[in-house]
């Protein structure tokens, strides 16, 4: 006899009941980076294989796996309290189905990472220059709403701020331009024949390249983002949540730099390592130094190491941060 899904069974600690719904993707891009960042804010869950809902063991909250596209749709008509996903997806959702008072999604944090820009695409080798010269064309995409609100504009139609539609004439009826939907390898449309142009992620740009591409315009910049929907069910949770989960991202963008300096150039270190609010200076047994520990960004330690060691540290030590809570 199949098992039903332990949310489902008599037992109450089993039971969706109660706890908070947060949405994280399924699959793709975003969920390596979304399940490391549960793992450091101590969220623990055990995923039953094909099972898209996991009960969290030790917080009253239920972790739904959908697809990065669909999550503002469950979380901004609050069907679900918390999400992850990519800021295009918002902005995509939201073309579709303005925010009212009550529905619609509110950004809680933005995670930094899943950075991708959505561009205007053409072949590299053509007589396409300009979004402009796009007008009246065949334009292929994933991002329908958001491109068919670029083009709107481009076309001079109004409305458009109140979604794609215009009293009872959809702008999508009026556009000039063609805007096609296909779900994957967008880049290919124009070789194929389907597209004159394409609006597409870029990121590295490898794919844009490869495909003979090139960016005309950007329509949005994105980011992955967490998501909250406007009346939650535990405001305090999403709070906890909220704080642990900039721990982790913090921990991950910064290391901690420890070095000895005579007190001498103690006003050129600090402003070599400023730290996040402050550096903390311990005195040393010799009354003519100090100690200095201070948070510096990843990306910048090296430079940060070369500058200290012109002005005199000494025993520069670099030192991984576990987890943080900061102001
Ligand atoms: N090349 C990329 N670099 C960085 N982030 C990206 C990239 N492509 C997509 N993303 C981000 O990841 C999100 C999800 O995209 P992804 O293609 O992984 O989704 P998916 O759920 O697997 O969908 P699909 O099945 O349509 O490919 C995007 O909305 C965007 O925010
Ligand atoms: O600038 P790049 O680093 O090359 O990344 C951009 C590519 O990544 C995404 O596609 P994905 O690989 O997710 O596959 P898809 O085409 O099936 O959506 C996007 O749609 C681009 O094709």
């Amino acid at each position: 006899m199949p098992m039903s899904p332990p949310w489902n069974q008599a037992d109450s600690s089993c039971s969706l009941e109660g706890r908070l719904l947060f949405a994280v993707p399924k699959k793709g891009r975003l969920q390596q980076a979304t399940l490391d960042l549960l793992a450091g804010s101590d969220i623990q869950f055990r995923r039953e294989t094909r099972l898209d809902i996991a009960l969290v063991k030790n917080h009253p909250i239920a972790l739904v796996f959908l697809p990065a596209a669909d999550i503002p749709t469950f979380v901004g008509e609050g069907r679900v309290d918390l999400g992850i996903t990519g800021r295009d997806q918002v902005a995509e959702h939201e073309a579709f189905v303005p925010a009212t008072k009550d529905t619609g999604v509110e950004e809680v944090l933005n995670l930094g990472f899943g950075k991708c820009r959505l561009q205007v695409q053409v072949p590299e080798k053509g007589k396409l220059e300009r979004p402009e010269d796009l007008v009246g064309k065949n334009v292929v995409t994933s991002f329908v709403g958001l491109t068919e609100k670029y083009f709107a504009r481009l076309e001079g139609l109004d409305g458009i701020e109140n979604g794609v539609t215009n009293g009872d004439a959809p702008v999508r009826n009026r556009l000039k331009t063609k805007i096609k939907f296909v779900g994957g390898s967008v880049e290919a449309a124009c070789a194929l024949g389907v597209a004159d142009g394409i609006v597409d992620l870029v990121e590295s740009g490898e794919t844009m390249q490869a495909a003979g591409l090139k960016a005309i315009d950007t329509v949005v910049e994105s980011t992955a983002t967490l998501i909250k929907s406007k009346h939650p069910s535990n405001q305090k949770l999403v709070d906890m949540i909220a704080s642990r989960i900039s721990g982790v991202i913090t921990a991950q963008k910064f290391i901690l730099c420890q070095y000895n300096i005579a007190r001498s150039g103690l006003e050129t270190a600090t402003k070599i390592t400023p730290g996040k609010r402050a550096p903390t200076i311990t005195a040393l047994e010799d009354p003519e130094w100090v100690a200095i520990s201070s948070m510096v960004l990843k990306e910048s330690i090296a430079s940060v190491m070369d500058e200290l060691t012109a002005c005199g540290a000494t025993d520069i030590l670099v030192l991984s941060i576990a987890n943080s809570r900061t102001g």
